[in-house]
Parts: structure tokens; C-alpha cells; sequence
């Protein structure tokens, strides 16, 4: 037997078929994992009925990406990789599977001022969290005019989302500027800066699995639609609060309006300050003969979006 300790756990056949090591101990003598005699593993394995073949298959993967990283780490360059085949389970810095240049040698990007650098691609992946979580992940992007009620309804959607077992985060853009973007004003060009980190992280969630709310007014068009585009084909669904200037400006929680008004706050959306309403929203919520639904009768809206869409099962 040439390796010791090395401990696997399955968690998924199929799709998102894994075997995850969940020992750090392990010892790799030879290199070639053709020399693990994989075709002689029992077809029962871990207390889950799988063939061979497949076992084969997905085992393989993570081996040959343990001994991907060990050469980069025993010779510190990417380009020392003996690597040249590519699948989904692969631990492997690349961009994706035409990312190599050639064999072995990683291709290199320039990203905004960022040289040099190179995607590393892990075998566990979105769809093998949301497997886990048994729900997919996505981003509820909510905009709308300060006051229109998006606080209140990222909160009642992740209260309804919870209560039927599903993991949410909310990113607020009043509380994501008490850290994150703490650094930026409400100058257009920090709001559009401030849009694309909140769609950045957002889609680090989505990416993790979770379904991200990102409530913020996010008063560009041009920038709701840039972090749209960061997302897979429908996992990034905007809700609109079309609720008229007006009726924001009456409830003024804040004082906000009242202090705009009286000019001592400068450039206050929808006062002094633009406001693009989206053009094709998967979802507008708006008043009903000048009666607005209650938080939870919104949510559920959302959620019943959600649920159509299949995004509350894995
Ligand atoms: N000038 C100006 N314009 C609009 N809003 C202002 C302004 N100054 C402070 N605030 C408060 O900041 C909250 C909006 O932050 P956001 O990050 O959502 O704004 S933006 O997306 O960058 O436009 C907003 O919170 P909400 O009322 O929850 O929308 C306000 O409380
Ligand atoms: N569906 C609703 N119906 C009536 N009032 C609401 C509704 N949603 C929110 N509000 C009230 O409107 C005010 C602004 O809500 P908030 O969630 O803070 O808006 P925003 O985050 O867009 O600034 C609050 O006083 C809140 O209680």
C-alpha cells in the first residue's frame, strides 16, 4: 500500500461527484497515480454502493491535484507543473481548462492593476456546496430610493428564508459602509464604486452557496447591470421597490429627506441626486392603489419567485 493515512469522505455521486481528504496526514512516495492501484478498490466503498469506475474516476482527480500542489510548493513555480489533462476535479491554477498556454506552463492575466496572477481552481465547487446546503446560490439585488423599503425587506426575506432552513446574507449598503466600504462618499463615482464591491462579495456568497441580499440603493443602472453580468444566467435577480419619492419622503425614518430638503445634505438621491429606475427587473414590488404590502406579504413574493425558479433546492 503506498498510501498511509489518507482518509477520504464522500459526500456526492454524480453531478458533483467528490471525495474530499479529510486527513492532513498523507505521504506520496511515487507520483504517478496510476501507481495507486485504484482498480482494485472494492466497489463498496465508505458505506456508499459505487462501481469502481466511478470511485476511480473521482479519486483520481484529487490526487493528481495534491501532487500538482506539492510541486509548486517543493519548486515554487507554476511553470514546473507536469500537469496536462484537465476535468472538474482538479485543484489547479489555471483560468479554466484552455487556460493552460501549453502543457504545463499556466496562463497569466492582467486584471485591472493586478499582473501576473493565475486563477487556482479547486475540486470542491459551487455545486457541491449547494449540495450541501441543498439550496442554490444566488444574489436578491434590491434597489430602490432611500426609504423605499429595502431594509425592511432584505430583513423579512431572510427571516422567511431562515425559518424554511435556508442560508442567507444580507449586505446592507448602510452597514456594509461601516467597514467595507467605509473609505467611499455618496460622490457618483464612490456609489459606483461601492455597487461593484457589494456585487463582488455578493457573488462570492452566491459562489459560496449561499443566497446573498444585497439591499442598497444602487442608483446606476450601468453599475446594477455590471454586477448582473459578474453572475450565471438568472442567479442574479433584481427587485425594484418602486415606491414613489413621495411616500419615501413621508416616511423619512431618518430625518434624511428633511435634512436634503433644508440643503444640508448635498447630492441626496432623488432630491439633488439621480435615481435610474431598472428597466427589466425580474421583480417590481410597488403600492396597490396607495396600500403597500406588508414586509412579509413582499417576501413572500420573492420567495415564491425563488421557489419557481428552483433556487430553494439543491
Ligand atoms: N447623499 C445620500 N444619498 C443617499 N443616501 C444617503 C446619502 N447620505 C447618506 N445616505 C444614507 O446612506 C444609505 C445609502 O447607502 P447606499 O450604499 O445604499 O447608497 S448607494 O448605493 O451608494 O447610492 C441610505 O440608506 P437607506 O435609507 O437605507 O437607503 C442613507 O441612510
Ligand atoms: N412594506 C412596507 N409598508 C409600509 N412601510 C414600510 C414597508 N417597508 C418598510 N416600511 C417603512 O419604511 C421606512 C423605510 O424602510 P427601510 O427598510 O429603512 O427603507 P430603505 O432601506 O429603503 O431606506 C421604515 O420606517 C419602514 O418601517
Amino acid at each position: 500500500m503506498i498510501i498511509r493515512s489518507l482518509r477520504f469522505k464522500m459526500v456526492a455521486i454524480g453531478k458533483c461527484s467528490s471525495i474530499y481528504r479529510t486527513s492532513p496526514e498523507f505521504d506520496f512516495p511515487e507520483t504517478s497515480s496510476r501507481k495507486l492501484g485504484l482498480s482494485k478498490l472494492p466497489d463498496k466503498s465508505f458505506g456508499f454502493s459505487v462501481s469502481s469506475s466511478e470511485v476511480k474516476t473521482s479519486f483520481i482527480g484529487p490526487l493528481r491535484a495534491i501532487e500538482a500542489s506539492r510541486t509548486s510548493h517543493v519548486n515554487g513555480k507554476a511553470e514546473k507543473f507536469q500537469w496536462a489533462g484537465c476535468d472538474s476535479n482538479e485543484d489547479l491554477p489555471t483560468n479554466d481548462c484552455n487556460g493552460f498556454a501549453g502543457k504545463g506552463t499556466p496562463q497569466m492575466s492582467t486584471i485591472g492593476n493586478s499582473t501576473n496572477i493565475v486563477w487556482h481552481k479547486c475540486s470542491v465547487e459551487k455545486c457541491d456546496r449547494e449540495e450541501l446546503l441543498q439550496q442554490r446560490g444566488c444574489v436578491i439585488w434590491v434597489t430602490g430610493l432611500s426609504g423605499s423599503g429595502k431594509s425592511t425587506l432584505a430583513c423579512a426575506l431572510g427571516r422567511g428564508l431562515h425559518a424554511r432552513g435556508k442560508l442567507t446574507y444580507i449586505l446592507d449598503g448602510d452597514n456594509v459602509r461601516h467597514g467595507l466600504n467605509r473609505d467611499l462618499s455618496f460622490r457618483a463615482e464612490d456609489r459606483a464604486e461601492n455597487i461593484r464591491r457589494t456585487g463582488e462579495v455578493a457573488k462570492l456568497f452566491a459562489d459560496a452557496g449561499v443566497i446573498c441580499i444585497a439591499s442598497l440603493i444602487s442608483p446606476y443602472r450601468k453599475e446594477r447591470d455590471a454586477c448582473r453580468a459578474l453572475l450565471a444566467e438568472g442567479d442574479f435577480i433584481e427587485v425594484f421597490m418602486d415606491v414613489p419619492l413621495h411616500v419615501c419622503e413621508a416616511r423619512d425614518p431618518k430625518g434624511l429627506y428633511k435634512l436634503a430638503r433644508a440643503g444640508k445634505i448635498k447630492g441626496f438621491t432623488g432630491v439633488d441626486d439621480p435615481y435610474e429606475p431598472p428597466q427589466t427587473s425580474e421583480i417590481v414590488l410597488r403600492q396597490n392603489q396607495g396600500i403597500c404590502d406588508s414586509p412579509n406579504d413582499l417576501a413572500d413574493i420573492v420567495i415564491s419567485y425563488l421557489d419557481k425558479k428552483g433556487y430553494l433546492k439543491a
